[in-house]
């Protein structure tokens, strides 16, 4: 059994357990999502990188969720890669304002695709969330 007097005690991995809390982004949920804030470690934010028409709303929502916190670190994920007319990483980074952020906010941008046929490749979004927690 583990010697809990040890650093790499059984009790001391406890600690390390993460929580990945999923909130879904339908209108009437975003009214909830500043409440999931105060205990978060990282923010990721998951935007549709081919819905050009909704990227300005989704720029509005992320510039409002960080502003409840300075210091949050944010993992931007510039998602469905696998469409042709999806936002590059870059592209999207641009749309989102993403250079307005304060110079303290870490901020990540990746892109990813939630397909199965990406599942076998480094962008897909599986691997990502594995990377992360
Ligand atoms: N082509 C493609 N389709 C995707 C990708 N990710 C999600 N989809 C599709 O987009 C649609 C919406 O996906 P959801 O996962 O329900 O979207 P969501 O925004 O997480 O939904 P909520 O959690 O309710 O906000 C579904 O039809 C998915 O199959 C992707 O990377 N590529």
């Amino acid at each position: 059994s583990p010697d809990p007097s040890t650093p790499h005690s059984w009790a001391g991995r406890v600690a390390d357990v993460w929580l990945f809390v999923s909130v879904g982004g339908s209108q009437n949920l975003r009214f909830y999502w500043n409440q999931y804030l105060s205990q978060a470690h990282v923010l990721v934010f998951v935007v549709d990188a081919a819905d050009r028409p909704r990227l300005p709303a989704a720029r509005q929502e992320l510039q409002w969720l960080l502003a409840e916190d300075p210091r949050l670190p944010l993992v931007v994920l510039a998602n469905k890669q696998d469409k042709s007319d999806a936002l590059s990483a870059a592209e999207l980074h641009r749309e989102l304002a993403l250079h307005t952020l304060n110079e303290q906010r870490e901020c990540f941008l990746l892109p990813t695709s939630a397909t199965h046929a990406a599942l076998a490749t480094a962008t897909s979004i599986r691997h990502v969330k594995s990377l992360l927690v």
